[in-house]
């Protein structure tokens, strides 16, 4: 197995990053060469770092079921921005669904209003039926998203969703119990040691999955199966790699009701491929993606930084896989 390491800069500050790591593993075989996206973030231990593995071994191996369709619809993905740039990156984007960043550290309510009502204007000007929907990473206590979440949902002129609101699944419940608005769990399930108590304490009315934190396209499938709620996959902000493993999961789904969040290809001024997994008109194609060896070496991190992802990657090796992350 090759390790390859890339460092891809961001146009716009996104989670506290303004340049992202990515490790790819390039598994040589006799008749194909499989690649995979292994891109934890740094601050990650190696048993959290292990179900991304997983997810990379299993990209590169070929191990993916069958698409039942041809296309994903996607997301424009809005970071904690001023409102000018929000409504460029919406009308840029070509996605008729906004998912809008809020709640950011050092930004008041005040800040997410403008934001949210400048993406709502950015998706009216292109015509009728736009949806918003918010992602609140945990930011908000129990009576901050009860207040929070109705002024939002109108200055959006109506909220598809929320996403994580508060920290806890038991929070979750609680602000579900409260508003109107529909609730998404995202670290609710990827962070969790049981990603089912959404589930049982109907914290949520989507599961948000991401494949690499849960470990692989099949390991998702059957959570998507088990907590029997609608699901929105997502990425952790990869490279068009590990986008294609969030497609491939998303494609394979029996139902797929709502846009995925795997247009973040969009936030990066650089990629690996040369036809990078961007969506045209709100959909991303599903389609095999094969790094292109001119751009691993333009954009190939550091030879320090290669040599702690290389640690690391040893490292995530000697820990045990998905099945033993509870
Ligand atoms: O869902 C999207 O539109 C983009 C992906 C995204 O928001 C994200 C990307 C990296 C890490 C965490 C998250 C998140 O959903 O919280
Ligand atoms: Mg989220």
């Amino acid at each position: 197995m090759r390790l390859h390491v890339v460092a891809l800069p961001l146009h716009t500050r996104f989670r506290g990053l303004t340049v992202r790591e990515v490790a790819l593993v390039e598994t040589a075989s006799e008749d194909a060469a499989g690649w995979g996206e292994w891109s934890p973030f740094t601050e990650y231990d190696a048993p959290t770092s292990a179900p991304w593995l997983a997810c990379a071994l299993e990209a590169a191996a070929g191990d993916w079921p069958e698409p039942v369709r041809d296309a994903v619809p996607v997301n424009v993905t809005v970071p904690a921005c001023d409102p000018a740039t929000a409504h460029r990156i919406v009308t840029a984007g070509g996605c008729r669904t906004a998912k809008v960043k809020v709640a950011e550290r050092g930004q008041a309510l005040a800040d997410d209003l403008a934001r949210v009502e400048a993406v709502r204007t950015a998706l009216d000007a292109e015509g009728p039926g736009g949806l918003v929907r918010i992602d609140v990473n945990g930011g908000w206590s129990v009576d901050e998203a009860v207040h929070a979440i109705p002024l939002l949902d109108r200055a959006a002129g109506g909220l598809e969703y929320v996403e994580q609101p508060c920290a806890t699944v038991e929070e979750l419940a609680a602000v579900r119990r409260r508003v109107d608005v529909p609730i998404a769990a995202d670290e609710s399930i990827r962070r969790a040691a049981d990603p089912y108590r959404v589930r049982d304490l109907e914290a949520a009315d989507i599961a948000v999955l991401k494949v690499q934190p849960l470990g692989g396209v099949a390991a998702c499938l059957r959570i998507a199966e088990d907590i029997g709620l609608p699901v929105v996959v997502s990425s952790a902000l990869e490279s068009s790699v590990g986008i294609a493993a969030g497609v491939a999961l998303a494609a394979a789904l029996p139902e797929l009701p709502h846009a995925c969040g795997l247009a973040t290809v969009q936030l990066f001024e650089a990629d690996v491929v040369t036809d990078p997994l961007v969506p045209v008109d709100g959909l991303l194609p599903v389609r095999p993606v094969v790094p292109d060896p001119e751009l691993l070496a333009r954009h190939a991190a550091p030879a320090d930084r290669f040599a702690w992802w290389a640690e690391r990657l040893a490292a995530t090796q000697g820990v045990r896989g998905p099945e033993a992350r509870a």
